[in-house]
Formats: structure tokens, sequence, C-alpha cells
């Protein structure tokens, strides 16, 4: 995590965890932005109060208003957006820019209130950095300027001795300090969080020693979802049913360590052979491997396992001072929901893929048989 920013180093980790709470931040910068013009709305009173009805005070009253609708502006492209983080973000920036533009305006017009409004700076840097959710650079960008701007206007414009000002400045960027520390412990403690989530999600859904996915997590829901994709899509969906050749033997031979190390190899090749994301590696039983390839034709199914198959043939793996040659058989079925009568049921694939898989085995093994289903 990066310190100062109190972000995943990695972009793609910060974006999941964004996204995993977008849709809380979002209900709490609506709550923000509704207390935001409840209170500027609700503070005009005091302006008529204090200057009575004047063309300053309405000027005064005016700029609230702007702030209002800014911030009413701002919930209503939340719920235009709801799915949106760059949306998320600009929202909340533009409205603490105009929160805080507007607070310094009413102080500057209400110059003889200085260390009333010190009070009102104070309790907005904490909105600012804990309240209203948002990136913790931009929040710390946006409260350190508006401080400077604040306390620039009240030596320019108040009335306080020099010793107040620095007294009140002082506070200030406690404020700040303090404002930032709670908020960065906020950033981190719910990355921890999410990072913890991620990792018992993993343990869950994935195959300890190779890290591909396990079975449970195949029939719970990856197939289904492939499944139904492909025939509300109306595309092809292919699976390739693999098995190490004579795997026993290399355990007899190398002992565990080594066929764990084939296995490995093996596990290594599928996932960097098939695309990111959108194909998933399913470590089907002890030595027997799932492939689900959505979006892709028997064609393809073909040329990919034929792609594994040669390369693990003729790349041997390195075991200590040896090296372990392996093959594997596969086992391709495929099914295009672009034909109306495709009837095609889970077990119907893996099952036929399987079939395959044997005849592949009896056929002489290192080899690919493959079946278009209706
Ligand atoms: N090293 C290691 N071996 C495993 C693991 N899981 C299963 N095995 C072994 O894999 C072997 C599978 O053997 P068989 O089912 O007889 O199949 P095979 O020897 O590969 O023969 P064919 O599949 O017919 O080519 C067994 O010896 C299992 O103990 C594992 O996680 N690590």
């Amino acid at each position: 995590m990066a310190p100062l920013r109190s972000e995943f180093r990695n972009a793609d980790a910060e974006r999941r965890f964004q996204l995993h709470h977008l849709a809380d931040t979002q209900a709490q910068l609506r709550i923000a932005f509704l207390f935001c013009s409840v209170f500027y709305l609700g503070f005009a009173v005091t302006d008529v109060m204090w200057m009575g009805y004047t063309a300053h005070s309405a000027l005064l009253v005016g700029a609230r208003l702007l702030v209002v609708i800014i911030a009413l502006t701002s919930l209503l492209l939340l719920r235009r957006f709801p799915r949106s983080l760059a949306m998320t973000r600009i929202v909340a920036t533009v409205t603490e820019v105009a929160a805080c533009a507007g607070f310094l305006l009413i102080a500057a017009w209400r110059s003889s209130e200085f260390s009333l409004h010190a009070i009102s700076m104070a309790i907005l840097i904490v909105v600012l950095y804990i309240y209203i959710p948002n990136r913790l650079m931009y929040a710390l960008a946006v409260a350190v300027t508006a401080t400077i701007g604040f306390v620039l206007l009240a030596r320019l414009l108040g009335s306080m001795r020099e010793v107040e000002l620095a007294t009140m400045a002082t506070l200030l960027v406690l404020a700040n300090v303090f404002g930032y520390v709670a908020a960065r412990r906020y950033q981190v403690l719910w990355r921890d969080e999410f990072r913890a989530q991620t990792v018992l999600k993993n343990l869950s859904v994935r195959d300890p020693l190779t890290g591909c996915y396990n079975r449970r997590h195949l029939h719970e829901q990856l197939l289904e979802t492939e499944l139904s994709r492909a025939q509300r899509y109306r595309l092809s969906l292919t699976v390739i049913m693999c098995d190490l050749d004579h795997f026993k033997n290399v355990n007899d031979s190398f002992g565990h360590d080594g066929g764990d190390a084939v296995l490995l190899a093996f596990a290594g090749l599928m996932q960097a052979m098939t695309r990111d994301s959108i194909d998933s590696v399913v470590r089907y039983g002890g030595e027997e491997f799932l492939l689900i390839l959505p979006e892709t034709d028997l064609r393809g199914g073909v040329q990919l396992a034929e792609r594994l198959r040669q390369a693990l043939a003729s790349n041997p793996v390195p075991h200590g001072e040896r090296m372990i040659r392996a093959t594997a058989s596969f086992g391709v079925a495929s099914i295009d929901f672009a034909e109306p009568e495709s009837l095609t049921a889970q077990q119907t694939m893996i099952a036929t893929a399987d079939k395959l898989l044997y005849a592949a085995k009896e056929g002489g093994r290192n080899q690919v048989c493959a079946l278009q289903l209706p």
C-alpha cells in the first residue's frame, strides 16, 4: 500500500477495491450532499440576522444557493451514473471545492467575525477528511488550499491581532493533521479488510497447489454462469478435459515432489496460454484439469489443446538435477448456442469431454479427441 495516499500500489487492486465499495461510497455521498445543502441554507438565516435585508446579505444567500445547487446536481449525477467511479470522484471533489469556495466567500463578506468562522473552518476540515468519501490526496489538497485561503483572508480582511491569527492558524494546521491521520487510518483499515476478504475468497475457490479454480467453484458458479451467458447471447462455448499421462509412473520415479512439479508446470502452461479473466482453468481431480473457454468454437478449442499438448511434450519439467518428461491427453467438447436447437446441459458437456479424454487415452495418449455437440 502506498503510505501517503493509502491506496493499493497495484492500480487493478485499487480499482477492484473502489468498485467493491462504490455503492457504500455513493450512499455516504448522498447523505453528505443533503447535509451540506441543509446547513448551507440554514445558515442563511444568520446572514440576514447579522446584516438585515440588504443587497450584501442577498449576495451571501445567493452564494449559499449556488453551493446547494452544486450539491444537489451532484446528487442527481450520482443517481444517473450509479456505476461510474470517475463520476463519483468528480462530484465528490467538485462539491468539496464549491463548499470551500462558498465558505471563503461568506467569510470574506462577513469579515468582522473571523474567530467564529475559524470554528466553522475547523469543522469543514474534519468534514472534508472524514465525512465526505473521496481519495485521500484530493481531500488533502482541497482542505490545505482552503485552510491557506482562509488564513490569508483573515490576515487581509479580519481585525485579529497577530498573536490571535497565529494561534488560529496553528489550530487549523492541527485540525488538518488530525483529520489526515484519522482519514488515513480509515483508508488503511478498509483496505486491510478488503485484502483479508479477497484472500479468504481465493482460498475457498482455488486449489492451493496450482492456484487453479477448484471443483466446488466450478459446480457452484463457473459453469452455470458461462453456460447461461453463452445461451443468453447465443455464443459458442468449449470445454477441454485433460489429464496427465501415466502420472502414477512420474510419482513412482521422481517422488511426490516430482509429481507436484509437473502438476505446477502443466497448470502454469494452461494459465499462461489461456485468456486472462475470460477463460477458466479448473483442477478437476488429482492430475485432471478442465478448461472453460467462453466464445470459443470447436476449432479454437482444438487449436488450444494441440498447443498445450505440444508445449508440455516438448518442454521437460526441471526437478532438481533431473528433467521430467510428461505428456497429457485432451478431450474437447464444444457447443454453439447460435443453433436454436442447442439444449446441452452442464453435465452433458463435461461428461462428453470426459469420454473424449478417455478415447484419447485409449487411442495411445498424448493426443486430442474432439466433438461438436448438437
Ligand atoms: N504428486 C501428486 N500426485 C497426485 C496428486 N493427485 C493425484 N496424484 C496421483 O496421480 C496418480 C494418478 O494415477 P492414475 O489415476 O492411475 O492415472 P495415470 O497413472 O496418470 O494413468 P493414465 O491417466 O491412464 O494415463 C496417482 O498416483 C495419484 O496418487 C497430487 O496432488 N500430487
